[in-house]
């Protein structure tokens, strides 16, 4: 039984979760437990739970291993309800700030931490203002080429959106991240606003594993001062095992790899996205994979008693 569990709390754009440090690999962590930590009234409070635990000691860490020796750190993700997921953008971030808090992260002769995930793993170096950029690896668009051409390969009913009472089906495109998504462009930030989110969207057709779900409005695009052209959008975003959250690090990727596909050829390369929580960077790479960078917070250090 866990007794006297030792926690950090942290952030990535309000995206919150509770960390565990579990370097000895002599925790059970089980969904009950995990929902308990989670419960923001009766626990401690997060989006997410984040286990700190060797590659070796877990079973997708050593596959891993064979293939990335470097990834000695696994970032065991579950979400609140306490299903697992393949992985969390944010929680990455947060994941690598835990390790460099713990005195163990050694960021490599090319300044990059190799982190464990169960969709692979994510490569993480640190910016000079603070915010670590992550290679979010190999993404899809899990309906190919008819889907980008189309624009959509989904619908979406978006709660508090009706028209005269009725339901809407909108076009959506699904993006994986190594984890799924599904993208809804609206018409105005107004609509963004009315959005009930509190209410979980209907994705026709009904992912089997579930998906997490991103209204999105884009903003248009600016060029920066070295003459980078970047696009804005906003965000909000209904998680799959946890509801809305304020941010969430693979959807503001699936958000804009999916504007970016509809706005067609010649459209930038770099995001801002806005989300309740802050703004993340999105960087689409020419190798195929997609960065993203962010803030990480650890406000809070504690003990509980919680069993599950
Ligand atoms: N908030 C995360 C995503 C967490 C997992 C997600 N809810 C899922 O089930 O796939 C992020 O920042 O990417």
């Amino acid at each position: 039984m866990t007794t006297a569990l030792t926690f950090t709390k942290g952030h990535g754009t309000q995206n919150d979760f509770v960390l565990l440090d579990d370097r000895d690999a002599g925790l059970d962590l089980t969904a009950d437990l995990v929902r308990a930590l989670a419960d923001r009234r009766a626990g401690i409070g997060g989006d997410g739970v984040i286990r700190v635990v060797r590659s070796k000691d877990i079973v997708e860490g050593q596959r891993l291993l064979a293939q990335e020796p470097a990834a000695e750190w696994f970032m065991d993700y579950r979400n609140a309800d306490g299903s697992v997921a393949q992985i969390c953008g944010n929680g990455v971030r947060v994941f690598a700030a835990f390790l460099e808090q713990l005195g163990v992260a050694t960021f490599d002769g090319d300044g990059e931490l190799v982190v464990g995930t169960r969709a692979g793993v994510r490569r993480v170096r640190k910016e000079d203002g603070g915010w670590y950029a992550v290679d979010m690896g190999i993404w899809s668009f899990p309906g190919g080429q008819t889907a980008v051409a189309e624009g959509f390969d989904a619908e979406v009913l978006v709660p508090g959106l009706e028209v005269d009472g009725n339901e809407v089906a909108r076009p959506a495109l699904s993006v994986d991240l190594g984890n799924p998504h599904t993208v809804v462009a609206l018409a105005s930030v107004v609509d963004l606003e009315r959005a009930e989110l509190w209410r979980a969207p209907e994705v026709v057709p009904r992912p089997p594993q579930g998906t997490n779900v991103e209204l999105v409005v884009p903003l248009g695009e600016e060029t920066s001062v070295d003459g980078t052209v970047v696009g804005r959008l906003r965000m909000r975003v209904h998680e799959r095992g946890v509801g809305e959250t304020r941010s969430c690090g693979t959807g503001a990727c699936a958000a804009a790899l999916a504007v970016r596909a509809w706005a067609g050829d010649g459209a930038p390369d770099v995001w801002m996205v806005e989300v309740p929580g802050g703004t993340l960077r999105v960087t689409i790479l020419s190798d195929g994979h997609v960065e993203l960078a962010g803030p990480a917070e650890l406000v809070a250090h504690g003990v509980t008693d919680l069993v599950g």
